[in-house]
């Protein structure tokens, strides 16, 4: 079976060393070159025009939406402009017709004046009509351009975190990206498709009624034209499509180069080098597909050329022809030449104009594609409320693995994080979540905020299973303060009173979350207390430590003030001091009825927990209280693990001189 040219590149495509040895293995797309493939053959040119139509359509809808008046100043202005061109064409017809007939000059120059005027007042009101549609344009293109990020946005932001974390999506968030400045673009192309449409269909009238010969022609002249730039598009985003992962792995390097985090390793460890290098031989590689994207350009150009200089021989030949057997009048050919250099203007900017349409339609259409896949994974609205004076949350044999974990090519090491895990979260308790790392601990968080759904089992609120409760309702339940909480690049009160967007910042309520949570003194101590930019990059930007960070964290989670606190490793860099009050703070919260779910390592801290879980591999191994766990008779994983931790404590390493195998290769 023939190969097509697309299957052979991609066998080509084995990736830079960069690519191997930085992300493991080729990023131009090539695994799931398959479903893409079928995107890609569904860009025919005959495709294509049947889907023109209605992405046209989608943009005016977009531009309807940004600012109905200016489109309409937009439709109304190029079809003046269009009709006022045709017009004019006629008036020179008459203008040459009563210019060539016979007569004394004066007397033909008198008989052309009409017309003459008719000249002048077409070109003033085309001129006004071109005036008005770009004014329109330039006002539209801008608007449709938010709208339609501030869509993009609105549909990203009410996904399930599940998409968020799966690749196909990102892909296509990352294409669709594009789509709201595609749509800008697209504005002035059906302004310009509109425009010349009108006048092409006036010059196309003319030269009918002058000869019928000479429309097939002129159509005839931009036939290669129109072939050669609509295939070069259609190259374009193909090669897009397939570069995209790459470019976007490029910018990845180029960006952790540029940003703070990574700076201090950057220069320390002399990362800095390798980067560059290897974004120099990632760039290299889309270079090269670049130079071949322009050389295949060229020759499809070069030969489109030909062809229509063949055409336009023969063009000007029939006219020459119809001139020398008298079958066309020497004024009647004047215009002709006219309405075909005109004509043909218009067909090609029509062309150009359809070209950019379809080239922009393409990512308009990845766009329109995550609209649509964006609501299938968008978090359901509406269902059961959260039961009233609830009592307890139940996890019931419940088993889940991460989106995206059955692709692993190893089926054999493959487990889900959760397995049958059947465990009690009594409300207004303390109850905590221990186990080794990767024992699912954090999962366990998640599907209790609701943030993921169960693969089996069930999560019952007081009976009711989860996935049937209003999630809005269940996400105000909690407040959570992850190990990975975000760092908002905001000030320091944005970052606590973020903790309840929906309520205008309340000072006296942020003072009380940051006494709680010991970032009173963090606040004191900024220069522009809590005003003090949090973001290094920027003016006035400030930098806190880790620990500072955590404290906000915590306050934010209390400022809150939910129903249920998650607190995942909540002192994980704090001080000795700061994480004996946190405790003592997360303790006193049970008196107050608050439900806490505490994550952590420190097994000492859980011994006011009202509840402890131990979990290993994604099963849990045992329940019960602090003393529970630790009774001689217990030989559980709790007793193991606690007696470890207890041994570091007892038998800590004596200061001196280390053994000769920890002291290096030094003298
Ligand atoms: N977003 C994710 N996508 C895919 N797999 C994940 C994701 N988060 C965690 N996992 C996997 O799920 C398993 C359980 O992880 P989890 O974070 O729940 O463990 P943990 O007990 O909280 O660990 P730690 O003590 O290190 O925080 C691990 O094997 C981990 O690799």
């Amino acid at each position: 079976m023939k190969r097509t040219a697309e299957e052979k590149r991609e066998q080509q495509a084995e990736g830079s060393p960069s690519e191997q040895l930085l992300f493991g293995g080729p990023l131009v797309y090539s695994a799931r070159w398959n479903d893409h493939r079928y995107a890609y053959f569904e860009m025919s040119l005959w495709a294509m025009a049947r889907r023109l139509p209605r992405l046209v359509g989608f943009t005016v809808r977009l531009a309807r939406r940004a600012d109905r008046r200016a489109l309409w100043a937009v439709g109304i202005g190029e079809s003046v402009r269009g009709v006022s061109q045709a017009i004019g064409l006629v008036a020179v017809n008459s203008v040459l017709a009563a210019v060539l007939a016979v007569g004394s000059i004066g007397h033909r120059l008198q008989a052309a004046v009409p017309a003459m005027a008719g000249v002048a007042v077409t070109g003033v009101i085309g001129a006004l009509a071109n005036a008005g549609s770009a004014s329109g344009t330039g006002r539209l293109e801008p608007k449709v351009e938010r709208v339609a990020t501030e869509m993009y946005l609105a549909h990203v932001a009410k996904v399930e975190l599940a998409a968020i974390e799966d690749a196909e999506f990102n892909q296509l968030m990352d294409s669709a990206q594009y789509g709201a400045q595609s749509a800008r673009r697209m504005v002035g192309a059906c302004s310009g498709v509109i425009g010349s449409l009108v006048s092409f269909v006036a010059a196309a009238g003319v030269l009918t009624v002058l000869h019928p010969v000479l429309l097939p022609l002129l159509v005839l002249m931009t036939v290669p034209r129109s072939w050669a730039s609509l295939r070069n598009s259609r190259e374009r985003y193909g090669s897009y499509l397939r570069w995209m992962e790459h470019a976007r792995a490029g910018r990845l390097l180029s960006h952790d180069l540029m940003r703070t985090g990574p700076a201090p390793e950057v220069r320390v460890h002399g990362v800095g080098p390798l980067l560059l290098h290897h974004f120099r031989q990632m760039s290299e590689a889309s270079e090269a597909e670049q130079s071949r994207l322009a050389a295949d350009a060229a020759q499809v150009r070069l030969a489109a050329s030909a062809l229509t200089g063949v055409a336009a021989l023969l063009t000007y030949g029939a006219l020459g022809g119809l001139l020398a057997t008298g079958l066309m009048a020497l004024s009647v050919a004047g215009t002709a030449v006219l309405a075909v250099r005109t004509g043909g203007q218009s067909l090609s900017t029509l062309v150009l104009r359809v070209n950019d349409l379809y080239e922009q339609a393409c990512y308009v259409h990845d766009l329109e594609r995550l609209f649509a896949d964006a609501e299938k994974w968008t978090v359901p609205e509406g269902g059961r409320p959260v039961p009233d004076r609830l009592s307890l949350i139940r996890f019931e044999n419940v088993t889940f693995s991460y989106p995206g974990s059955s692709d692993s090519s190893d089926k054999a090491t493959e487990r889900p994080a959760l397995d049958g895990v059947t465990l009690d979260i009594p409300v207004g308790k303390i109850v905590a979540l221990v186990g080794e790392n990767g024992s699912g601990k954090t999962t366990v968080s998640k599907l209790l905020a609701g943030l993921y759904q169960p693969t089996g089992g069930r999560i019952l609120w007081d009976g009711v299973d989860a996935c049937e409760l209003d999630r809005a309702r269940l996400w105000a339940m909690f407040a959570m303060v992850g190990q990975d909480f975000h760092r908002w690049p905001f000030t320091c009160r944005m970052n606590v009173a973020i903790g309840r967007p929906e309520r205008p910042v309340q000072q006296a309520a942020l003072e009380e979350a940051a006494a709680y949570a010991g970032a009173d003194s963090v606040v004191e101590e900024l220069p522009r207390g809590w005003d003090t930019l949090l973001n290094k990059g920027y003016k006035g930007g400030h930098q806190i430590s880790g620990g500072q960070w955590q404290r906000l964290g915590i306050a934010r989670a209390r400022y809150r003030d939910a129903p249920v606190l998650i607190v995942d490793e909540p002192t994980s860099a704090l001080d000795a001091k700061a994480e004996a009050e946190v405790f003592e703070q997360i303790r006193r919260l049970a008196d107050t009825g608050q439900t806490v779910v505490l994550i952590t390592h420190r097994l000492a801290s859980v011994r006011y927990a009202d509840l402890i879980h131990v979990l290993e591999d994604g099963r849990l191994r045992e329940s019960g209280t602090f003393a529970e766990l630790l009774a001689p008779s217990s030989a559980g994983v709790f007793r193991e693990l606690y007696e470890m931790q207890r041994a570091q404590f007892e038998n800590p390493a004596l200061p001196g001189r280390r053994k000769p195998a920890d002291a290096g290769h030094g003298s």
